[in-house]
């Protein structure tokens, strides 16, 4: 799928002058391909993700040259409607023929069978994170969006929801971008990592990983890529 934004600018508003978020921004994202977009804070990464999901209309570009594609979209906040369950939540982005099955394989990949009945609020962070990463699995994107889905969860957290998506996109290998400051997380992720410049953004640098995906949970093979991503780019520390 190729996605080529050329640009996005965000109208004057009162005083606010016209704000250029995107300068330009093209990457080739193949068939069950996970891309990390690493930027820094403020970058445009949301506005980009805004305008794939179908949310923004507003630019000069275009993505995947036919129809629009069908988006999974996991944003940062996990956005459940509180006053319905988490089996419900799943279901509402589902056809009325979907049958049942479908979201109990997804609940029991995500180990959240035994909460299918519960609300919003009873689940911790790590749980409505998984919820959401669930509901955007269940509609078969074309293109699956992640926004910084494991922010302000705690390490050992982040890790087990981390290594449950990774179960289950290997199960389901759809086309992935996944937003992330974190170095180390885009290197256990990605097939293909994109450095992004500060606003308004371009890209500064695509590069593939290095290591095999069955040893992605080898620290040492992912520090060592990233010690040697730093001292062969310097500007990453910048970028970061
Ligand atoms: N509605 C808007 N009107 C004007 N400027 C905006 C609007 N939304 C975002 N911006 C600006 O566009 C730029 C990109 O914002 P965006 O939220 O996409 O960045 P980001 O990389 O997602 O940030 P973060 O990493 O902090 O989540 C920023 O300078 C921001 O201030």
């Amino acid at each position: 799928m190729k996605i080529h934004i050329q640009s996005k600018t965000y109208p004057a508003v009162g005083k606010a002058a016209v704000k250029a978020a995107i300068a330009d921004f093209a990457l080739d994202l193949n068939a069950g391909e996970f891309v990390c977009l690493v930027g820094p804070s403020g970058c445009g990464k949301t506005t980009l993700l805004n305008i794939l999901a179908g949310l923004d209309k507003d630019y000069q570009g275009e993505i995947g040259g036919g129809q629009p594609p069908k988006i999974g979209y996991v944003f940062q906040n996990p956005r459940l409607l509180p006053w319905r369950t988490v089996r419900e939540n799943i279901e509402l982005v589902l056809a009325e023929a979907t049958p049942a099955s479908t979201v109990d394989a997804l609940l029991d990949a995500m180990q959240l069978t035994s909460v299918q009945q519960v609300y919003p609020e009873r689940l911790s962070l790590g749980m409505s994170r998984r919820v959401a990463i669930i509901r955007a699995f269940a509609v078969n994107p074309d293109l699956l969006l992640m926004d910084e889905p494991f922010v302000s969860l705690d390490a050992p957290t982040a890790r087990q929801v981390r290594e449950l998506l990774m179960q289950l996109w290997q199960q389901r290998p759809h086309r992935v971008l996944f937003v992330t400051h974190d170095l180390r997380e885009a290197i256990a992720l990605a097939d293909k990592l994109v450095f992004l410049s500060a606003s308004p953004m371009t890209v500064v640098r695509t590069l593939t990983v290095p290591i095999a995906r069955n040893k992605r949970n080898d620290e040492a093979a992912v520090e060592a890529f990233r010690q040697q991503l730093k001292q062969d780019y310097p500007d990453i520390n910048v970028l970061l």
